[in-house]
């Protein structure tokens, strides 16, 4: 059943594409305009039938669209939602599916005007692929999708965008935007800063990265070097945008990291073994607790978390 007529999707990469692939299987629009800057990603969108019709502004994509989905790295937000925003129809809704909330609410909000519906969102999927080709329908399937919506947002919008979300396959949560930048330092940005040092560190050590890193490459440091295939532009925005959340958990990482540091320097098998009992359970609970292994658990990190987006001390 179409629940939107017209959307628009600006920027037409993995999450864009997903989209376009999840709705059209879905019925669950009559028409896809799209935009992407450049002309070879326009082609792909046609040819593989992502939009019905492509454009070389998003000013133009976005005309009579009743959603926008803003699908662009983070850090790119601001820019586009000036260049929509004297397009926009009356009534209608954009969304953004980024990776950090509030500073695209910093730089999307001013821009958007009376009458039409800013509801910030995040689907928790992705691969580390990019580009139009990238996506598939069923993406989002049992994935979360979070929305950011204020205490003045439409309820009626807001179920509508759930409803779509729903409607590809996800899981809808709704919180506030310091609290999910927070959540999303400890389960996603964080560790893909990991992943990218360690894969780092392997490259310098290149006397070893030619040969055996390559030939012997452990499932542990195989998921690592995926991971650190993401994309650069949309990592680098990721963290000069969720700077404070990211380097608070950072800290208490470095804390931990030092601690098993020690450990094995001391030979403290006794706390090697307690802790990695510990993060045992964790990963034992979340899947007794039927929860999808990709789903971060909230309510352990609301217990640790203030509503200003810092981590209390324990
Ligand atoms: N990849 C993931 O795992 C994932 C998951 C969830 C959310 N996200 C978020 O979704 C958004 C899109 O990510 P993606 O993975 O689809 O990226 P992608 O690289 O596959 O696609 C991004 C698209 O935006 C376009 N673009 C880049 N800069 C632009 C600009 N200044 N103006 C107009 N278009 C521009 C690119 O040409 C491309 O078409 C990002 O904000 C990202 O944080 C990504
Ligand atoms: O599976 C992956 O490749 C991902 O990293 C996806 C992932 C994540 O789970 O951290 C990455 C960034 C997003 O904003 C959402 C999802």
């Amino acid at each position: 059943m179409a629940l939107y007529d017209r959307v628009a999707l600006i920027g037409l990469g993995l999450i864009a594409s997903s989209m376009a692939h999840a709705m059209r299987q879905g019925g669950l629009c009559r028409e896809i305009t799209g935009h992407a800057r450049s002309a070879e990603t326009r082609a792909t969108a046609l040819e593989i039938g992502l939009c019905d019709r492509v454009f070389e502004t998003a000013a133009e994509a976005v005309k009579g669209a009743d959603l926008v989905v803003l699908a662009v790295p983070v850090g790119a937000m601001g820019a586009v939602a000036a260049e929509i925003a004297p397009h926009l129809e009356r009534g209608a809704t954009v969304t953004d599916v980024g990776s950090v909330k509030q500073a695209v609410i910093d730089a999307v909000q001013p821009h958007i005007p009376a009458g039409v519906h800013f509801i910030p969102g995040h689907p928790l999927a992705g691969t580390e692929h990019s580009g139009p080709r990238s996506g598939f329908a069923t993406l989002f399937k049992n994935r979360w999708w979070l929305l950011t919506p204020t205490d003045t947002t439409d309820p009626a919008a807001l179920a509508r965008l759930r409803g779509l979300c729903e409607a590809m396959g996800a899981n809808v949560d709704t919180m506030d935007a310091p609290h999910h930048d927070l959540v999303l330092a400890v389960t996603s940005h964080t560790p893909h800063l990991i992943a990218y040092t360690m894969v780092g560190v392997a490259d310098h050590l290149r006397r070893v990265t030619q040969s055996e890193v390559i030939r012997y490459s452990a499932a542990g440091f195989r998921d690592f070097t995926r991971i650190a295939a993401s994309d650069p532009t949309m990592w680098r925005d990721v963290f000069l945008t969720n700077k404070e959340a990211t380097l608070d958990i950072l800290g208490r990482f470095t804390e931990e990291l030092f601690a098993l540091q020690r450990a094995i320097r001391l030979g403290d098998g006794d706390h090697l073994h307690e802790y990695f009992t510990r993060t045992r359970a964790i990963r034992r609970g979340i899947i007794e607790a039927g929860q999808d292994t990709s789903a971060p658990d909230f309510g352990r990190v609301a217990e640790g978390a203030t509503t200003t987006g810092k981590v209390r001390e324990r």
